[in-house]
This record gives structure tokens, sequence and C-alpha cells, in this order.
């Protein structure tokens, strides 16, 4: 019955009851002057605030009613007559609180809201809201969504092992912050354009073996994040994707794209191979067939043909991509948390132990392409190609 009242049903009679000249509180003299005025003002002050929901307007109606008439006086309403029972049940239910209390209450309860929507109007630019401790990610948090960006935007986001560590750690603290859901999202023309292939030219004294084996234990890790993530996980996918930024999109949840977006494994051509669990979540989310042409043959998807092969959950004009994404995504910010963490946990549970045994094959296989001539010279080819042109 509760989800039944919208807020225009409950706020007229709520509020046209408010609207009562302050004379006719019939209140004792000595009060009169030290809170009627309080009073008056928080009558006034309620008119100009901003919603504050079904339960606060019961709650607020109900002190009015208690600190202007007393007890509940009126027979209870019919049982379907839903707002006026509701309405009446919160005023009986104070009792026979006395109207001086009531009043302060309202006072109190008032001010309160008022000082909330105050703080909450005030809308601080990103660089303020900004979280301190990430270079190559921008995360901010508002609206119960965390909001993890990649920003890289010269080099078209692409994953260092920085931004690799950077992402792990800001999914960490996403998994205990209070906000309900987590995006990640590019800055940029790119969402981005995978791991950053310089990655491979920092070898260390130890040998590129050593720089092989560091790079599976970092995939891992990596991989084994998003395995994880306890809360709804969705990209927002703002432009071309490339590499393991789109074979993890097998474990998000919901995955929005812009219609310039597209979806690129070039493994082959890189002398590598599928990670991010793609070689089980592609087969699986878009059958064999149309997986291996993405993942063997490197078949570069439009954001259409994506979301017709489930990969992607939705597309969007680029011209409105944010403004529809991010209305959405605050509507649903407002869900149950716990019902949304839990509900992921039973559609996803049952295949983590799998995932993880994947991740960690995958994170092999590459260990030892990393190591093979065919990636070593198209990993050369993409960092001479600009000293050859
Ligand atoms: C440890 C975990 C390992 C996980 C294994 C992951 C595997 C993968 O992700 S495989 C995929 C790797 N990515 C690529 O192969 C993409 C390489 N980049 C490109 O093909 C192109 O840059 C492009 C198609 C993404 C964009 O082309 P274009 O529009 O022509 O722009 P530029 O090439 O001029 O790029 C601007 C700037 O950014 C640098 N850059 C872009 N992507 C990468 C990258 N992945 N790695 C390193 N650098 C990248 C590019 O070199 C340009 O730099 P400047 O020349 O200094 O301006």
């Amino acid at each position: 019955a509760r989800l039944a009242y919208s807020a225009e049903q409950i706020s007229v009679p709520v509020c046209s009851s408010l609207q009562v000249p302050a004379l006719q509180l019939h209140v004792s003299k000595t009060a009169m002057r030290a809170s009627q005025k309080d009073f008056e003002s928080a009558l006034s002050q309620v008119k100009l605030l901003k919603d504050p929901g079904n339960e606060v307007k019961l709650k607020l109606y109900a002190l009015y009613k208690q600190a202007t008439e007393g007890p509940c006086n009126t027979p209870k309403p019919g049982v379907f007559d839903l707002i006026n029972k509701a309405k009446w049940d919160a005023w009986n239910a104070l009792g026979s609180l006395p109207k001086e209390t009531a009043r302060q209450n309202y006072v109190d309860l008032v001010s309160g809201l008022s000082s909330s929507s105050d703080s909450s109007s005030q809308v601080k630019p990103e660089a303020d809201r900004k979280q301190p401790g990430y270079e190559t990610l921008v995360v901010t948090s508002e609206d119960s969504i965390t909001k993890i960006m990649m920003n890289r935007p010269a080099k078209k986001n692409a994953m260092t092992t920085q931004m690799y560590n950077e992402i792990m750690l800001a999914l960490k603290a996403a998994s205990k912050d209070d906000s309900a859901i987590t995006v990640l999202t590019g800055n940029g023309d790119y969402y981005s354009s995978g791991n950053d292939l310089s990655n491979f030219t920092d070898i260390p004294p130890e040998g590129i073996e050593e720089k092989a084996k560091s790079g599976a234990i970092l995939l891992r890790d990596f991989v084994d994040c998003f395995i994880d993530f306890p809360k709804p996980l969705i990209a927002v996918v703002n432009g071309p994707a490339v590499g393991i930024s789109v074979t993890i999109l097998g474990l998000f949840d919901t995955v929005y794209a812009s219609n310039r977006a597209t979806f690129h494994t070039p493994f082959s051509h890189l002398g590598q191979s599928p990670e991010g669990c793609s070689s089980y979540t592609f087969p699986k989310i878009m059958g064999p067939a149309k997986a291996a042409e993405m993942l063997i043959f490197g078949k570069k998807l439009t954001a259409a043909e994506a979301c017709a092969q489930g990969l992607v959950t939705e597309v969007f004009p680029d011209s409105t991509f944010q403004k529809e994404v991010w209305t959405r995504l605050k509507a649903y910010s407002k869900l149950p948390p716990n019902a949304m963490r839990i509900s992921k946990q039973v559609i996803r549970n049952r295949e983590k132990e799998k995932l993880h045994a994947i991740n960690a094959e995958e994170s092999r296989v590459l260990q030892e392409r990393w190591l093979s001539d065919e990636c070593t010279n198209a990993v050369m080819n993409f960092l001479t190609r600009k000293a050859k042109l």
C-alpha cells in the first residue's frame, strides 16, 4: 500500500492542510511566544523544500495535526481509503503527545530537512569531488554511484601498469564504499585502446621472462577484481574499445555504448591470445562462431553488432549518450542496494570458481605468448610505426 502513494497524492492534502492561518493555532500563551514564531516560519519553510518523500510528509502531517488539534480525534478511514488511512495512522501513532512537543518536533524536523537540502543542493565541481590518490583515473562518488574514469585521453586511455593498479585500488574501494553501483568509463574520444603496448619496453634487469611473469600476475589480479566485484558494475563505453577493455566486458553486469563505439580484440595480429575470461564469456554470450571471429580473427564490431550479439546491453546516439545513460543510472542507483547486490550474487556466484580458473589459464598462456617472436615483432611494429612513416 505504501508504494501505491505517489508524491503528488500525498503532497496535495498534506500541503493544503499546512496552509492554516497562524491565528487558528490553539496553543498555550507561554509556548506561543517562544515557538509559534518558529512554527510559523517552519510552515513557510516547508513549502520551499524539495519533495522530502512520503514517509517524511506523513510525519510532518501528523506533527502538524497534533500541534494544532491535539490527539487524533477523527474516525478511522476505511481500509481502501489508502491515503487518508496512512495520514490517520501517522497522526494516531502520536498518541497523547503534548501539542507543544509536537510543535517543537515539527520545527526540528523542518530545520533538519532544510539544512540537508541546502547541503545537497550545493553541487561541487567535479575537481572538488574527485577522490585523491589517482594519476591515471578520475574517481568520483555521488548519487550513490562511484564513477571510475580512465583518464589518459591523449593516449586513447591505453592501460599502463599504473592504470591497472589504480583500477584495482578503485574497485576495491568502491566495493566497500556506500555507493550502490559502480561505473567504468573513459575520458575523451576513446573508451580504451587496451593494454599500453609500451608496457612491453619496460624490461627489468632480471630479463624478459621476469617481465612476462609479472605481467601475467598483474593480468590475473586485475581480472580477478572484476570477477569478484560484489556490486552492479556498469561499463559506459563512450567510444572505441580495444583488447582487454573489450574482453572484460563479459564480466560486467550492464554495458551501455555510444553508437560511435567499436569493439576490437586484435590478439592474433599482436601474436597474443584472449584474456579477461573472454575465451569462456564470449562463446557463452554470442555463440562460438561469432566469438571465434572476434577473438581469433580480430573482427571489429560496431556498437549495433555488439548489441545484437549480446555483448552490449543498449546503444545510444552519441549526441545524447551521456545524458540518457546517466539519467538512467541515477534512477537505478536509487534501488535498494542490498537487493541489487544479492541479485548480482545469485546471478554470478555459481560461475566464480570457474572464471578464476579460466583467468589463471589465460594468464599462463599469455605469459608464454609474450615471449614469442610473433608478439615481439607485432609490438615493435606498433611502437616504431611513426618512425617508419
Ligand atoms: C598486463 C596485462 C596485459 C593484458 C593484455 C592485454 C591485451 C590487449 O589489450 S591487446 C590490445 C592492445 N592495443 C592495441 O593494439 C591498440 C594499439 N593502438 C592503436 O592501434 C591505435 O593507437 C588506435 C587505433 C587505438 C588509435 O589510432 P589513432 O586514432 O590513429 O591514434 P594514435 O595511434 O595516434 O594514438 C594516439 C596516441 O596514443 C598512443 N596509443 C594509443 N593506443 C595505444 C596503446 N594501446 N599502447 C600504447 N600507446 C597507445 C599512440 O601511440 C599515440 O601516441 P603518440 O604517438 O605519442 O601521440
